[in-house]
């Protein structure tokens, strides 16, 4: 793992979230994007190294809007950087970790993505992410 590359906040609505995280950050939030296969819209703010993804749900069925039915707006997930996410995923599931899809989608921030399952990480969600760099 390279870096933490973002940390995942489940909130209601981006309207309210994002002039919140302003004041809290001190910082504007530079990108907002619509990542339709994960059926939400995310507000990114840089903090350092890192960064802070806030997550909307867009539909009923989508991973934001069961986790605030069942425990409120809060912090999501983790997300780290990673050189080579396929050996990663394959040193990942080696080691006993449940990968939630098998194959790496695309995530936000120009990343490709896989989700490891809360159970095998006392309770908090992983991703992985590794940049789509261009050819
Ligand atoms: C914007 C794109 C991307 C990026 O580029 O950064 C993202 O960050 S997308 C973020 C949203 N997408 C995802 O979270 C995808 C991965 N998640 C999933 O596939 C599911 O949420 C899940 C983790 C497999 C759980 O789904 P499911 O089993 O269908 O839902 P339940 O609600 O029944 O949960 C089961 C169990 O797991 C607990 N849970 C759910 N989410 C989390 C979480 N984020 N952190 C910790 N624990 C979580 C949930 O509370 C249930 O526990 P019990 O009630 O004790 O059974
Ligand atoms: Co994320």
């Amino acid at each position: 793992m390279l870096k933490v590359e973002h940390i995942g906040i489940a909130v209601q609505d981006l309207t309210t979230a994002i002039p919140l995280y302003e004041k809290l950050l001190n910082t504007g939030c530079y990108k907002t994007e619509e990542v339709t296969s994960e059926n939400v819209n995310t507000a990114f703010y840089k903090q350092g190294d890192t960064k802070i993804e806030l997550l909307e749900s867009v539909a009923a069925e989508s991973a934001i809007a069961k986790f605030i039915a069942k425990r409120g707006e809060g912090l999501h997930h983790i997300a780290f950087e990673v050189e080579d996410i396929v050996a990663e995923m394959e040193r990942l599931q080696g080691a006993g970790f449940t990968l939630i899809n098998e194959l790496p989608k695309k995530g936000a921030d120009n990343k490709l993505v896989c989700f490891l399952h809360p159970k095998d990480a006392c309770g908090v969600l992983i991703e992985l992410c590794q940049e789509i760099k261009e050819e």
